[in-house]
């Protein structure tokens, strides 16, 4: 069945690509998936892949079908390489635990929450605009002040501890997660390091597995103190709860809470392998994002230009705070951010197991059991739905220029079921951000365009640091 399949034809099964995969450097990865898969595959590139039947669904209305059935929300095999770090928290989940969760956790991101979190999102976009004007128009990696800004945000927000690493310089987490990211594509790569049994015997495996404990420690470590402050407030303050009004909580307040009051069983691994999920997904696809958006904001003095007088005519000279009803006043960054998201697209590669046959219109049926990959990276650069793709040019967001897409030819942060738990939540954070680096600061980007390949380490990133160079508004 699967060999009636459209895709590159002399590799042997089981083994296929990963004939060839382990030669390849991490920055030859994208080049040599789109060559083997994507290019000539219009709708579906099928080939044998970490050992199983692969298929690289490429075209909008195909990846509607597969992103919006109920029927698969599993996700693909190489997940299970995350497994160690995130254990089932809700991106690897499935069944039964993914839907309880989701519908647990979904309240915690409301509205609401978000606007009582915008003022610590502005605190810390401020001092980290602050931390990038120290550098005094140097040429600098803005990468681990990007992160650590990150982290401090979902920390504070979703986690309801201040961290501050922005001001301690601590980036201990942030080093461990590249690393740790790093060795799940090493394994996705190099097909004999599937096995856990295998990989645990190498040495890389073992120092893999304390950067994970490492990680676990400083998961701990945060829920600790939420749960000590968090009892200590309950005690201390009459809520408002005891007079029946029912407050929403953030999101590791409102875990602590089912856990205290019994509500539902959530042990303290439960717990850890939701604020494991939340701090990985909560500030390393936003980190990412960021990094490009200084680099092609440096890179278009024009746009960055347009993109500042948005700010002037919503603050003017005024140094105040931004509010929620500001970030939403600002239209023009956001179309800045999706086209962003459109050229980097921090989840490069997202899969599904297939637990039943699925069949495309016109096309052979995919067996049950096969891996379906959908690649925004590519998608997002597909000259037949985005002409001449390579171009950074927001206004391919306006209103009539969207209308005119298929609603699937643009997912950065997936759709259907299992879409971006923290969209608006990451919207925010970003728009926040930018604005008040605009609004304070000029960014210039030293690497070239023509420097950076990008490479798909769980996120998605330049091979090499990405240098700007940041001087005050004047
Ligand atoms: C630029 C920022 C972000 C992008 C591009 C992004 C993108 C995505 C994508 C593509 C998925 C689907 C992944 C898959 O199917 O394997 C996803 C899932 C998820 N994201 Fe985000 N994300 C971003 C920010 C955030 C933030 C800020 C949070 C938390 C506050 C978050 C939490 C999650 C979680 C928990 C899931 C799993 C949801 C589920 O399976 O039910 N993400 N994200």
């Amino acid at each position: 069945m699967f060999r009636k399949l459209p895709g590159p034809k002399g590799y042997p099964p089981i083994l296929g690509l990963a004939l060839e995969l382990p030669f390849l450097s991490n920055a030859e990865l994208l080049p040599y998936i789109k060559k083997q898969v994507i290019t000539g595959y219009d709708r579906l590139g099928a080939v044998w892949l970490m050992g199983l039947p692969g298929a690289f669904v490429n075209s909008p209305e195909d990846i509607e079908v597969v992103l919006s059935s109920m029927k698969y929300i599993e996700k693909g095999q190489e997940y299970n390489l995350i497994r160690p770090w995130l254990q089932e928290g809700l991106l690897v989940s499935s069944g039964q635990k993914w839907h309880s969760r989701r519908k647990l956790l979904t309240p915690t991101f409301h509205f609401k929450i978000l606007e009582d979190k915008s003022r610590t999102m502005y605190q810390n976009a401020k001092l980290f605009v602050d931390k990038l004007l120290e550098k005094n128009g140097k040429p600098f990696d803005p990468f681990m002040k990007i992160s650590r800004c990150t982290l401090d945000i979902i920390c504070e927000s979703a986690m309801g501890v201040a961290l501050n690493s922005q001001n301690d310089g601590s980036a201990d987490y942030v080093a461990l997660i590249g690393r740790v990211t790093r060795d799940i594509v090493y394994r996705v790569v190099n097909t004999q390091h599937f096995s856990e049994v295998v990989w645990q015997l190498t040495k890389k495996g073992y120092q893999n597995s304390k950067d994970i404990e490492a990680v676990h420690d400083f998961t701990q470590m945060i829920i600790t103190e939420r749960r000590q402050l968090y009892e200590k407030e309950k005690k201390e303050t009459l809520s408002e709860e005891d007079f029946g009004i029912k407050k929403r909580k953030a999101f590791l307040d409102s875990m602590l809470e089912l856990d205290i009051s019994n509500q539902a069983k959530m042990t303290d691994s439960d717990i850890r392998e939701e604020v494991d999920t939340f701090l990985f997904e909560g500030h390393d696809t936003t980190a990412a994002l960021i990094l490009f958006l200084l680099f092609e904001l440096g890179h278009h003095q024009d746009i960055q230009e347009l993109a500042y007088q948005e700010q002037y005519e919503i603050f003017g000279d005024d140094t105040r705070e931004a509010t929620l009803n500001d970030i939403q006043q600002m239209t023009y960054l956001e179309r800045v951010i999706k086209e962003c998201l459109r050229l980097y697209p921090s989840v490069p590669w997202m899969s599904r197991t297939l637990n039943d046959d699925l069949t495309l219109k016109g096309l052979p049926t995919i067996p049950a059991g096969a891996n379906i990959m959908i690649l925004p990276i590519f998608l997002h650069r597909n000259p037949k739905y985005y002409p001449d793709p390579e171009k950074f040019d927001p206004d391919r967001f306006l209103p009539e220029e969207c209308a005119k897409r298929h609603p699937f030819a643009y997912i950065p942060f997936s759709a259907g079921p299992r879409n971006c738990i923290g969209q608006k939540f990451a919207m925010l954070e970003i728009k926040t951000t930018i604005s008040t680096l605009l609004r304070f600061a000029k960014v210039n980007s030293i690497t070239k365009r023509s420097e950076v390949n990008l490479v798909p380490l769980v996120i998605l990133r330049p091979d090499k640091p990405i240098y700007i160079s940041v001087t005050p508004r004047t």
